[in-house]
This record gives C-alpha cells, sequence and structure tokens, in this order.
C-alpha cells in the first residue's frame, strides 16, 4: 500500500493468489469482461468453471479456450466463488434462478459494477460475502494488457462481509486477474456505480462521441472533406489522449504549438460551457435518484425499442462510413511496411 494517496491503493505484494487455493470460481457469462476474467484466473492458477445457459453462443469459445463448461446453476452449486459478469440487464433473472437456489452459506457472490446491488434489483442473503472487483477497462483490454504481464487498474468493495475475509478474497482475484499490478483502488458500490455510469454517459462514451459527431459535421456542413475532418475530430483523439493519459493535461498542452494551446485554452471553455456543465449535473443528478436505471429497466422490459432505434442511427452516421474507408487505407499502410521490415523505406498512403 502506498501512503502518499488518501485512498488505500493495492498491488502485488497486498494480495495473495493462493487464498483462492480451495475455492472454485464460476464464472457466469464469456463476454467482454467474462472472457477476460476467467482465462486470467485459469492462468493464475485458480479453478475456474464458466456458466453458460444452454445453446449459448459463447460455448464454443470458452471450451476452445480450454475451459470447463456447464450451465449458471450447476456453475454456482460447484462453486464457493461466484462472478456475476453476464450483462447489467439480465442480471437480476440470472440471481433467481440459478444463483440464488445454490448460493451457500459462506460462499462469495461479486460482481464487476454494482449496479443491481445498489439499485436493489438483487438482494442477497445475509451469510454470504458481496464484494465488487471492477477493472477500470473494457473487458478486452483486461485480457489484452494481462497477457503482455501488464496491468488493468481497478476499484474493488465490500458490501457484505460474513466470513471476516471478504476483502483478502477480492484482492485475491484482482490479483489473479491482473489489476493488482496496476493498483486497486478501495471503494464503495455507491461511488463505483454512480461514478461509472456518469462517467460513461456524459465523458468517456455519451460525451465524446457527440463532441467528436458536433465536430465532423461543422466541418463537412461548412464544406471541408470527410477525410479531413475525420482525422482532425477523431483519428487525432487518440493521439492528444495518450499525451493525456501518460502525463496530464500539462504533457499534451506542452506537446502542441502555442497556437494550438492559446486556442484550445480561449476556445474550449466556449465549445463546452456552463450549460454543459448543468447538463452533466442534471445526468448525474438522474443517476443518483435511480431515474436513469428506472428507465433503462423499463426499456429493456419493453423490448429495448429507444436503444435499437438509437443504436441504428450510430451506425448509420457519415463518419462510420468515412472511418472504415480511412481506417482500411491505413491497415495498408502499417501492413506494408511491417512487410518490407526495412524502416529506412517510407510507405506512403498515396502511393
Ligand atoms: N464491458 C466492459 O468492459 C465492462 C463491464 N463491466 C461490468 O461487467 C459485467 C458484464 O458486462 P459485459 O462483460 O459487458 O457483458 P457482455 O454483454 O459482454 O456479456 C455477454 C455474456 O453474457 C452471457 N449472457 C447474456 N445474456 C444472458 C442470459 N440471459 N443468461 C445467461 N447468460 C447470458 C452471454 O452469453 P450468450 O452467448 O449465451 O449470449 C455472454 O457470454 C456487467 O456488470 C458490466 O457492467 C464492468 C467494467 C467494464
Ligand atoms: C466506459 C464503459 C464501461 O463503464 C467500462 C468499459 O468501464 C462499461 O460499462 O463498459
Ligand atoms: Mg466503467
Ligand atoms: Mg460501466
Amino acid at each position: 500500500m502506498t501512503d502518499e494517496f488518501t485512498t488505500d491503493i493495492y498491488y502485488d505484494d497486498d494480495a495473495d493468489v493462493s487464498t483462492l487455493d480451495d475455492d472454485t470460481v464460476a464464472v457466469l457469462g464469456y463476454g467482454s469482461q467474462g472472457h477476460a476474467h476467467a482465462l486470467n484466473l485459469h492462468e493464475s492458477g485458480v479453478d475456474v468453471v464458466v456458466g453458460l445457459r444452454e445453446g449459448s453462443a459463447s460455448r464454443s469459445a470458452a471450451e476452445a479456450d480450454g475451459l470447463t463448461v456447464t450451465t449458471p446453476a450447476d456453475a454456482v452449486s460447484q462453486a464457493s466463488y461466484v462472478s456475476v459478469l453476464v450483462p447489467d440487464t439480465v442480471q437480476a433473472d440470472v440471481y433467481a434462478n440459478a444463483i440464488a437456489p445454490n448460493l451457500e452459506a459462506g460462499d462469495t457472490l461479486q460482481f464487476a459494477h454494482g449496479l443491481n446491488i445498489h439499485y436493489a434489483q438483487i438482494e442477497p442473503p445475509e451469510d454470504v460475502d458481496v464484494t465488487m472487483v471492477a477493472p477500470k477497462s473494457p473487458g478486452h483490454l483486461v485480457r489484452r494488457n494481462y497477457e503482455n504481464d501488464e496491468g488493468t487498474p481497478g476499484l474493488l468493495a465490500v458490501y457484505q462481509d460474513t466470513t471476516g475475509d471478504a476483502d483478502e478474497r477480492a484482492l485475491a482475484y484482482a490479483k489473479a486477474i491482473g489489476c493488482t499490478r496496476a493498483g486497486v483502488i478501495e471503494t464503495t458500490f455507491r461511488e463505483e456505480v454512480e461514478s461509472d455510469l456518469f462517467g460513461e454517459q456524459a465523458v468517456l462514451c455519451g460525451g465524446v462521441t457527440s463532441l467528436v459527431k458536433h465536430g465532423y459535421e461543422t466541418l463537412v456542413d461548412a464544406g471541408y472533406s470527410p477525410e479531413i475532418a475525420y482525422f482532425e475530430c477523431l483519428n487525432e483523439l487518440k493521439l492528444i489522449v495518450d499525451l493525456m493519459y501518460e502525463g496530464g493535461h500539462a504533457e499534451m498542452w506542452d506537446s502542441v504549438s502555442d497556437t494550438a494551446e492559446y486556442g484550445g485554452l480561449t476556445r474550449g471553455d466556449r465549445i463546452v460551457d456552463e450549460t454543459v456543465r448543468e447538463n452533466m449535473e442534471e445526468t448525474l443528478a438522474e443517476i443518483q435518484n435511480g431515474e436513469f436505471t428506472r428507465e433503462w429497466i423499463l426499456e429493456n422490459q419493453a423490448g429495448r425499442p429507444s436503444y435499437n432505434q438509437l443504436r441504428e442511427a450510430e451506425k448509420n452516421h457519415e463518419i462510420e462510413a468515412v472511418g472504415e474507408r480511412l481506417r482500411d487505407l491505413f491497415a495498408w499502410a502499417e501492413e506494408e511496411s511491417d512487410e518490407t521490415d526495412d524502416e529506412s523505406v517510407p510507405v506512403r498512403a498515396d502511393d
């Protein structure tokens, strides 16, 4: 642990995977997080069984990866540690039908996101530990980082500790999936859920895609070429964010031109202005008072009409087709460059 932070952060030395030596971990779901947790746990020496519904499309992938697969109910009955990695919207059903009837006193029930516990869609019995290990990353990167001997930052929370070992066991799990290599921050279910929902809606997923689309549309509507608009508003975003990721805003401002820095500092707050801040506060309030989660549950019960419509519109936005074309072109340039294996030969995309 470090004492440089007010928040506790745990690293590899603070956790011991052998804490789980006597456990079988049931990983329910083999999607983005499920495949990463199951494979990382397995390769860290933890006994894993994957729980998938009858006829599951994920079954062949999990079996091809060398894992034991059974139904969710059977996996839970074999296990003393249950990791719930099916989508948030089906967790309450899976809990009622497959988990609850097979949970035993002293078992651990674990989540990678606390939505169903925090908004009381799942109410576990008092005699099990309820914990969370939430990688702060898409699942495919949790797996890729682990394979590259790198870590993925994560959050850990204990909602219910009946065994007295909930924290130690969750830390062992976090180590086994590679999170303590980078650092694991202790938090609460409430803090994880509300901050995660806010982050993905306002900044990471919703905010950024809207900003990119508005920027792209502004340039294209003004007569600039879609390719230039794509590069300016989407492709280069990664390079700018990489600098922020490495060294904060300071490293980014340091690396861009003085012209960009002056323009950004004077115009940035005009674009993302106080009204955006007010919208963010409203969005956060809807998360805190449960309105967003209620809406999302009802949307699912109705068969996802708005979600499907919005997904379709997003897929059909012009920037997607332009991006696909350009990414192909640049992948081609990279392949050419790999083939020549000679850094002195420049590959020009327009050759
Ligand atoms: N995606 C991410 O990177 C992150 C996710 N989380 C959290 O992790 C959890 C899992 O999310 P994510 O990995 O995105 O989930 P996915 O959507 O990738 O999960 C898909 C898996 O769940 C199975 N599944 C779907 N519906 C059912 C069902 N009704 N019954 C049984 N199995 C089902 C699918 O099996 P089948 O093939 O049968 O459909 C598949 O194996 C969530 O709590 C999420 O909030 C946390 C951090 C990041
Ligand atoms: C940013 C989206 C996320 O919260 C994540 C990958 O952390 C999710 O729910 O997928
Ligand atoms: Mg998240
Ligand atoms: Mg999330």
